[in-house]
């Protein structure tokens, strides 16, 4: 147990060069229980919702059957030892009764055993239900997903935000230190990852800011195996004392201390020489749900980017990678398997040898003639029982070891699990911090304002991209955003955004920052109908149908209006295609600008949302923008967008900044 614990905070002992001390072992025991039981009451919480939820009902229900289906094995077990005093004794008229009640009882063990899996099933898939609704909940909460994928490094820069409605003094500022930590993901193992205090010092990096691999694999495979491998043991786990003790006792009635003794003393000789084998399996079962979880990203890499990856011709480099990652899948496989043949080997032989236990128990009594009263019938009756209630015990122990092998699997899948349960909350309490505090300024001429804003990409270099940028965006004077690929020009929208927070220096926001539309430079289509596509981000429910008209117009005058060939003329009709598959550079590009013309902003953020169309279609884009009054800062590189702008903010160089008019 202590290597199993000793695996949730990700240290290795056995590998370690230098022996740690006892002290040191235990309180490492301890504080890995600690972090173990932390994390399972996370993931508690969630299975037990309330005492009166379908999942407690369920466990009842569960309990009361297992304890019950262990009854009645017991009387089956004693079937065969009256059948042989029976017809030993040729007494038909026990017979028949006999018959009937054994029948009788194996219709209700083979019933009970199929409602015992059948809830075992149901629960493990209402658990799942609970989990990954909650996970989910949370994952889509305060752009989850994002920063779980974008792991940022955090530093205690202070970040100054405006109060609402306070102009620029110093009481207004608010110094935000604890940030939402911001990184790059990285490749680090998070099983070696310590969440020890002292290794975070010497990263550099706080324990919100852990890494975790395949948060996708996690919430749909980690939480399925976890529900079903609790919804297999727990029961058990929870009567076995009961049952063990039962039959230690039935054993004892019949040959004395020596019937549960050797039992107990055969069972622990097996167990300590499986224990040691145990361990390392619940390491590599970690290992082996990580690159599972590669493997699978890398199928869902190559089914999103396949046109890209047919044109650049690059099936051969793709398949070595891809086979690359199956043969780390595999190896972690192989060694699972070689880990587990020795495992295996012992419980199989310990199964075995406990077979013909029994009979060596009972030739002790009976060659020293305890039992030479009774009659060959009763003997045989005798050893029928005895040699069953010994094996159901030697299989209760058995199964008792089993558990603590799946108890290996449950300790690695509640760690992970866990670690994303804790790691998403921590993203949302320090959201729901930054965002208390980024109020608003009310100026009705004005959008946004940056002020004293030094911008670094948020990474453990924290390399500045612009520095002092001091600039007053007035409404209707448009923006255009310039500079050399790579600069940060996205980057500044990130900040304004709120994706990025790692920059020094304020934003005031003119308006509430929900209101700011952003087209981002790669277009993302959504599943369902056109009008889904052309609504996004607006939900379903929200829609009504008099926009259509105005839609079929826009449709037409940007050149979309076959596409409502494609759906039937059917604007909410939901196709069976991937609209990104489907659709061109140019087409995208256009179709996401109805976004905007949907929505109407006030303000919008464009990034080069212009860069795949032609000219004509340009200056149709840009002539709706002034329709629609959306005051708007894009970043483009070509020069003819140029007069579409008031203010050019170009970044040079030396992250450096210069404010240009447009004439
Ligand atoms: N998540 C990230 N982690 C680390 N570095 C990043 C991240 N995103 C962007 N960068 C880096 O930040 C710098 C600025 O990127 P940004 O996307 O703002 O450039 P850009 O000026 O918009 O470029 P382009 O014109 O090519 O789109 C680049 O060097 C980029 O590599």
């Amino acid at each position: 147990m202590n290597r199993i614990f000793n695996y949730i905070r990700g240290d290795e002992y056995p590998n370690q060069t230098r022996t740690p001390s006892n002290r040191h072992k235990l309180s490492h025991l301890f504080e890995s229980l600690k972090l173990f039981c932390k994390y399972l009451a996370k993931v508690l919480k969630h299975l037990f919702p309330s005492f009166v939820s379908a999942s407690s009902i369920l466990f009842i229900i569960l309990l009361i059957d297992v304890v019950l289906l262990e009854f009645v094995v017991y009387r089956v077990g004693l079937f065969s030892g009256r059948f042989y005093k029976v017809l030993s004794d040729r007494d038909l008229v026990a017979f028949w009764p006999l018959a009937a009640t054994s029948i009788a009882y194996i219709i209700i063990n083979s019933l009970m055993k199929s409602i015992k899996d059948f809830i075992t099933n149901l629960l493990s898939i209402v658990w799942r239900k609970y989990i990954t609704l909650g996970l989910h909940e949370n994952y889509f909460q305060s752009k989850n997903f994002f920063y779980l994928q974008h792991q940022f490094d955090s530093n205690d820069d202070i970040i100054n935000v405006f109060i609402d409605g306070q102009n620029s003094s110093s009481n207004s500022k608010m110094q935000i230190t604890n940030r939402r930590p911001l990184g790059i993901q990285n490749s680090v193992e998070p099983i070696l990852g310590d969440l020890n205090c002292m290794e975070q010092n010497v990263n550099g990096m706080s324990e919100e800011n852990v890494v975790l691999d395949n948060p996708d694999q996690r919430i749909t495979q980690d939480v399925k195996n976890l529900c079903s491998s609790i919804a297999n043991i727990v029961p058990l786990i929870l009567i076995s004392p009961f049952v063990i003790g039962w039959y230690g006792y039935q054993t004892y009635k019949t040959v004395g201390y020596s019937g549960p003794l050797a039992v107990v003393v055969y069972f622990l000789v097996w167990a300590m020489i499986n224990g040691p084998l145990t361990a390392p399996i619940a390491r590599v079962i970690y290992k082996q749900d990580k690159k599972e979880g590669d493997f699978r990203f890398k199928h869902m890499n190559l089914r999103i980017n396949a046109e890209s990856i047919a044109f650049y011709d690059s099936s051969q480099s793709e398949l070595n990678k891809m086979n690359q990652t199956f043969n780390e899948l595999l190896n972690i496989s192989y060694r699972r398997n070689w880990k587990e043949l020795m495992l295996k080997l012992f419980i199989n032989l310990s199964q075995y040898f406990g077979g013909i236990l029994a009979y060596f128990v009972l030739a002790i009594p009976i060659f020293t003639h305890v039992y030479d009263d009774y009659s060959p019938t009763d003997l045989a009756q005798l050893i029928s029982n005895y040699s069953f209630k010994c094996q159901y015990l030697i299989y209760l122990f058995t199964r008792l070891y089993d558990i603590l092998n799946e108890i290996s699997s449950i300790v690695g899948n509640t760690k992970r699990v866990g670690e994303l349960m804790e790691k998403m909350t921590n993203n949302i309490n320090q959201s729901s911090r930054y965002d208390q505090k980024k109020l608003i300024d009310h100026q009705d001429d004005f959008c946004l304002q940056l002020e004293n804003f030094t911008l670094q990409i948020p990474d453990a270099k924290r390399k500045v991209l612009v520095k002092n940028l001091n600039f007053k965006f007035k409404r209707g004077e448009n923006v255009l955003i310039s500079g050399r690929s790579g600069c940060g020009k996205t980057s500044l929208f990130r900040a304004i955004s709120g994706l990025w927070n790692s920059y020094s220096g304020q934003i005031r926001y003119f308006l509430d920052p929900n209101e700011i539309f952003f087209l981002p430079q790669n277009s993302y289509f959504t599943s369902g109908s056109l009008l889904d596509q052309i609504s996004y981000p607006a939900q379903r429910q929200n829609l009504g149908n008099e926009s259509s008209p105005k839609i079929i117009e826009w449709l037409a005058e940007f050149g979309l209006s076959h596409l409502l060939e494609r759906v039937n003329s059917d604007l909410t009709w939901v196709p069976e295609f991937n609209w990104s598959l489907i659709l061109s550079n140019g087409e995208k590009q256009r179709l996401s600008f109805l976004r905007v013309l949907y929505h109407k902003p006030k303000f919008a953020l464009l990034d080069e949302f212009t860069s795949s169309v032609d000219q004509q279609t340009e200056v149709l884009m840009y002539e709706y923008l002034f329709k629609i009054e959306c005051s708007f800062m894009s970043i483009a590189h070509r020069d003819t967008v140029k007069k579409y702008h008031q203010i050019e903010l170009k970044f040079t160089n030396d992250k450096n900044y210069d404010i240009l008019h447009i004439n």
